[in-house]
């Protein structure tokens, strides 16, 4: 990614998370990914790490309409997928749909309360809900409003470790094109 098209991911998720009520810790620690794709636009994710203890993580997420978080699962990690604000998409498998597609049903907990789905499933997470994800389960998401302000709370975050795509060709991080100063160093710089 250019660091420009960084630096306008701060500054517009920034203005996102202020006009909604999010005030950001001091020296947030920002994660622009555009999973190694080189099109943000489509398949990318602004996150903050907001707390990050090896029991527990949060973070709040940014994207914007037309912006895929591709489908990938975690080993260890459970989280809540939350949506803060605007409409999220979460679709979910039971395994990874790259190599077998199937019609498996399986017991999802939405809002603390479980429900069966079928693999593929897709699910509106309309603001103030969430999604519980087991480690394990394959999942990608998308807003349907023109922006998004998505919560994560999870168990411990492990981003270089834990982190299974199903497209081989994604990596968790973006390669970064020096085209204007930075404005803020991303986790994935230090
Ligand atoms: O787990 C998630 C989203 O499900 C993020 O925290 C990862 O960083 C994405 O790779």
């Amino acid at each position: 990614m250019k660091r420009s098209a960084i630096n306008k991911a701060i500054i517009d998720a920034g203005e996102c998370f202020t006009r909604n009520g999010w005030f950001l810790p001091p020296n947030p620690k920002w994660d622009i990914t555009d999973f190694g794709l080189d099109s943000f636009l489509t398949t990318g994710l602004v996150l903050v790490n907001l707390a990050e203890e090896k029991e527990y993580c949060e973070k709040i997420m940014y994207a914007v309409r037309g912006q895929l978080t591709p489908c990938h699962t975690h080993k260890k990690k459970k989280e809540d997928i939350i949506c803060r604000s605007g409409l999220l998409v979460v679709q979910l498998w039971s395994a990874d749909p790259a190599i077998e597609e199937n019609t498996d049903t399986f017991s999802v907990k939405m809002n603390g309360s479980y429900r069966s789905i079928t693999s593929g499933d897709i699910i509106p997470i309309p603001p103030g809900q969430r999604i519980t994800i087991e480690p394990g389960i394959w999942h990608a998401f998308y807003p349907e409003s023109d922006e998004c302000i998505i919560g994560e709370v999870s168990t411990a975050n492990d981003d270089v470790n834990d982190n299974f795509f199903s497209d081989e060709n994604i990596g968790r991080f973006t390669d970064i094109e020096e085209d204007e100063a930075l404005i803020i160093k991303l986790v994935s710089e230090y």
